[in-house]
């Protein structure tokens, strides 16, 4: 079984939702990768999610362009964040998810780039500009090497499309919360809830919600309707401006001694 679908099982049994955070790799530079994956691990991530930099990140909101843009003037390549992660993957056992737009891994070769992730302990891979009518170019190579795609639904696609995705799907669906790009919001539309469940209803595989998630209040909000949660703004800028301690209590909403329900 893969690490993802383990790890998803274990949370099940235990009554407990995901907690997964995203960060940029390579932000103050790579050398801080391993280190950061060992915190997150520590601070109780049930998954990590890995941004590979690029320049032209179109669902990005400004948090993560910024540290996009810092780990690409520190010279973060995707040959170096492979190597980082086969490392790292000596120390760390949370599953990892590499998100990267579909540019880097073309110009990088699919059936090399599928092999390497998979033999540097990569378990999955977000694709976002990757819409499921073209993923035949990508997921078998990614399927032969035991990685898994994690595809994505929003707001505004159709149920019988959810359908067909999450069927599709393994590993988690991510629900992507709002309309628009990544970034803190201050409030969810009534909608998101709804949307959610109707996710739920038909959703094979675990549901996780992410874009826009900040605060324990909307993590509160959303876990009862969804399997778990997804934070990529609020991290990075947590470890960009070096608040461990802030990491460290914010992540803490989800442990088993907060989440009784
Ligand atoms: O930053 P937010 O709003 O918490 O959203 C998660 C997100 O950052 C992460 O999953 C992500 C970063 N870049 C993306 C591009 C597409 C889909 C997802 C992502």
């Amino acid at each position: 079984m893969n690490r993802i679908e383990q790890s998803f099982k274990e949370l099940k049994n235990q009554e407990r939702k995901a907690f997964i955070p995203y960060i940029m790799a390579g932000d103050g530079g790579l050398n801080n990768l391993t280190e950061r994956l060992i915190t997150l691990e520590k601070f109780g991530a049930t998954l990590i999610e890995v941004g590979v930099p690029f320049s032209d990140p179109v669902a990005d909101g400004p948090i993560i362009q910024q540290a996009g843009i810092r780990a690409l003037q520190n010279g973060t390549t995707l040959r170096g964040i492979i190597a980082e992660l086969a490392k790292a993957r000596e120390v760390v056992s949370v599953p990892i998810v590499l998100m990267t737009y579909l540019n880097p891994i073309y110009s990088y070769g699919i059936s090399k780039f599928a092999q390497d992730i998979a033999n540097a302990g990569v378990d999955g891979c977000i694709i976002p500009d990757l819409p499921v009518e073209e993923e035949d170019l990508i997921v078998g190579e990614l399927e032969d090497e035991g990685i898994e795609l994690i595809r994505l639904v929003t707001l505004t696609s159709p149920i019988d499309r959810i359908k067909e995705i999450s069927n599709r799907g393994k590993g988690f669906l991510y629900t992507v919360t709002v309309k628009g790009i990544t970034g803190a919001r201050k409030e969810f539309a009534q909608e998101v809830v709804e949307f959610l469940k109707k996710v739920k209803e038909v959703s094979p595989i675990p549901v996780v919600a992410g874009f826009g998630i900040s605060s324990e209040k909307q993590i509160n909000e959303l876990t009862p309707h969804c399997d778990g949660v997804i934070v990529g703004s609020k991290i990075v800028d947590l470890l960009h401006k070096g608040d461990i301690n802030g990491l460290e209590s914010f992540m803490s909403v989800l442990k088993p001694e907060k989440n009784i329900r």
